[in-house]
């Protein structure tokens, strides 16, 4: 369905470097992207700020011409098929709406299925099926500029999908958007992917969604791959080791442990990074020993932690993060 090989985006700038001079840099967005998405997947495309994930997603879906390597969605070269390959494609971005602002949601709908040519038919059944799965009924005859956020964009997700396309690409389709609205955007996703087969690409930094969505996930960072697969595995090759939290009786000095760091003191509260390698049970019956403990808990590295540490670069990975 997606398929990217040695993707390169460079950008030029125009810096100023001194009183009047202004130098050109180049920006290398995308540095030598390469991956594939098969039809029925649903990819979790993460990274931090400015990493390159929305440049990629424009070379995706043809905003962008790659400076150098191949991209290709659909089988279609996506700056050169541009049109051909948006009847194929359905792209939703959480910041901006593609909705007609004026215009009741309905209008602004068929409208869509005007520009994509969607036979009246096939508009009803589908509209239809949009509005059921996405709860649309009770503000389909309101004007856009009238719609919550959540609203919203259940309406754009409606509108990039009337045309049944076979990939949803995604970019924070869920940014704003308050607990129960996620928790239906989410649903309405799964149940797209795992019933409909529609293969999903996710840009997001809530790691919510991926922990609920994405079997796999792609980490960019300066550009470049830094990890391809599960999450499970990501868990598991990234050490972001456990949490040890520890309540001392009465606040004191971090407690000293051999192999153990304390990472941060709260009143008698301190929390222990414990790396793989520690045995958790030793360093609990350290800490009794030695210390007067009102509590201790242990707790698993989140997807937060691990995210973290490998955009640092300072994890120790067990193996090529990039073998799948
Ligand atoms: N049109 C442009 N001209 C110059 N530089 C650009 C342009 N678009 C993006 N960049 C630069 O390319 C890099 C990657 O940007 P990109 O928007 O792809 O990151 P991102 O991963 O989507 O970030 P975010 O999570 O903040 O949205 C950044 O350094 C950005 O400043």
């Amino acid at each position: 369905m997606i398929e990217v090989v040695d993707a390169v985006k460079t950008f030029t700038v125009r810096r100023r470097a001194g009183l009047l001079r202004r130098a050109r840099t180049t920006v290398r967005a995308v540095d030598g992207v390469s991956f594939e998405v098969a039809r029925g997947e649903f990819v979790g495309y993460l990274g931090p700020n400015g990493a390159g994930k929305s440049t990629t997603i424009k070379m995706l879906t043809g905003i962008l011409t790659p400076s150098s390597g191949t991209v290709r969605v659909c089988g279609m070269d996506p700056a050169r098929q541009r049109t051909t390959l948006a009847r194929r494609i359905g792209v939703v971005f959480g910041q901006r709406t593609t909705l007609w602002w004026d215009l009741p949601l309905r209008d602004s709908l068929a409208l869509v299925r005007r520009l994509y040519r969607v036979p009246a038919g096939a508009h009803r059944e589908r509209l239809a099926e949009l509005t059921g799965l996405l709860e649309l009924e009770p503000f389909l005859d309101t004007p856009v500029r009238q719609l919550s956020l959540g609203q919203r964009m259940r309406g754009d997700l409606a509108a990039a999908l009337l045309h049944a396309p076979d990939l949803l690409v995604l970019d924070e389709p869920t940014i704003g958007l308050d607990v129960v609205s996620k928790a239906t955007v989410r649903g309405f996703l799964e149940r797209l992917n795992s019933e409909r087969g529609t293969t999903i690409l996710l840009t997001t930094h809530d790691l919510g969604d991926i922990e609920r969505l994405c079997r796999r996930v792609l980490v960019i960072d300066h550009g470049r791959l830094a990890y391809d697969g599960s999450l499970e595995r990501l868990r598991a090759t990234v050490d972001a080791g456990r949490m040890l939290v520890v309540d001392l009786e009465r606040p004191g000095p971090p407690v000293e442990v051999p192999g153990v760091a304390v990472e941060r003191v709260d009143g008698p509260r301190q929390w222990l990074r414990l790396p793989r390698s520690v045995n958790a049970a030793a360093v609990v019956a350290a800490l009794a020993a030695r210390y007067a403990i009102a509590d201790i808990t242990l707790r698993e590295a989140d997807i937060e932690d691990v995210l973290a540490r490998l955009y640092r670069g300072d994890h120790s990975y067990e193996g090529d993060p990039l073998a799948r």
